[in-house]
């Protein structure tokens, strides 16, 4: 094992992740759906914190992992959770319910990204997750850039596609439009972009504010 390879498991190892956190973990697993490592989990939640988000977003929630992450960080935000599955978004509620928000504060729509999103009201979010299919990956973050506030942020996961993104062998058109994305993201003035080679990659953009 590489030590970056064992530094990644000290800590993954060092995260405690909440019983909700637990069970959404395991359904994710079982349902054979990509989920999120505890380090990228603990990651969310810092993002969330430090960007005092109080309107969240979240395009594909599954159990509620990534969206209890986010609730760790941001306990009095308003979280709106979009997936194509309304049991999926049942179970969200649930787990956001048992971490103790407030239920007034969640709201969950089931349908696809593409026909929610644009009844959104732009400049309307603090944070952006950007979670579900990554063949609209593309279609969603160009919503997300719409409706996230001037200095709010969007978090998208997968972005490089588990490694596909790096190796210019991989040519098929999800992998190519990720590539494509995470280089045009770095070269727009009006936006801070980095991507992380995390989990199957982070991409995280903030909007500038002037
Ligand atoms: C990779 S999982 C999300 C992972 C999750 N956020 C986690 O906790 O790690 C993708 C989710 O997006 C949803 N999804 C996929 N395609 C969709 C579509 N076209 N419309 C709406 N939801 C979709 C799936 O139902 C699934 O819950």
């Amino acid at each position: 094992m590489s030590e970056l390879e064992k530094s990644r498991r000290f800590v993954d190892e060092q995260v405690v992740e909440t019983a909700e956190q637990l069970i959404a973990r395991r359904f994710a697993l079982e349902s054979g759906l990509p989920t999120i490592s505890p380090t990228l989990g603990a990651h969310l939640a810092f993002v969330a914190a430090a960007s005092g988000a109080e309107r969240i977003i979240e395009i594909g929630s599954t159990g509620g992992l990534t969206t209890t992450w986010l609730q760790r960080g941001a306990p009095t935000a308003t979280i709106t959770c979009i997936d194509a599955e309304s049991e999926y978004l049942a179970d969200t509620r649930q787990a956001l319910i048992a971490a103790g928000h407030a239920p007034a504060r969640i709201r969950c729509i089931t349908g696809d990204p593409l026909a929610v999103l644009p009844r959104m009201s732009e400049n309307s979010y603090d944070l952006v997750l950007v979670a579900a299919d990554l063949a609209h990956a593309a279609a969603h973050l160009t919503h997300a850039l719409r409706i996230v506030r001037a200095g709010g942020s969007i978090v998208a996961l997968n972005a490089l596609n588990g490694g596909r993104v790096a190796d210019p062998a991989r040519r098929d058109p999800v992998t190519a439009s990720l590539r494509a994305l995470v280089r045009e993201f770095q070269r727009q003035p009006d936006l801070v972009a980095s991507v992380l080679p995390i989990d199957g990659g982070l991409l995280q953009i903030t909007a500038v504010a002037h």
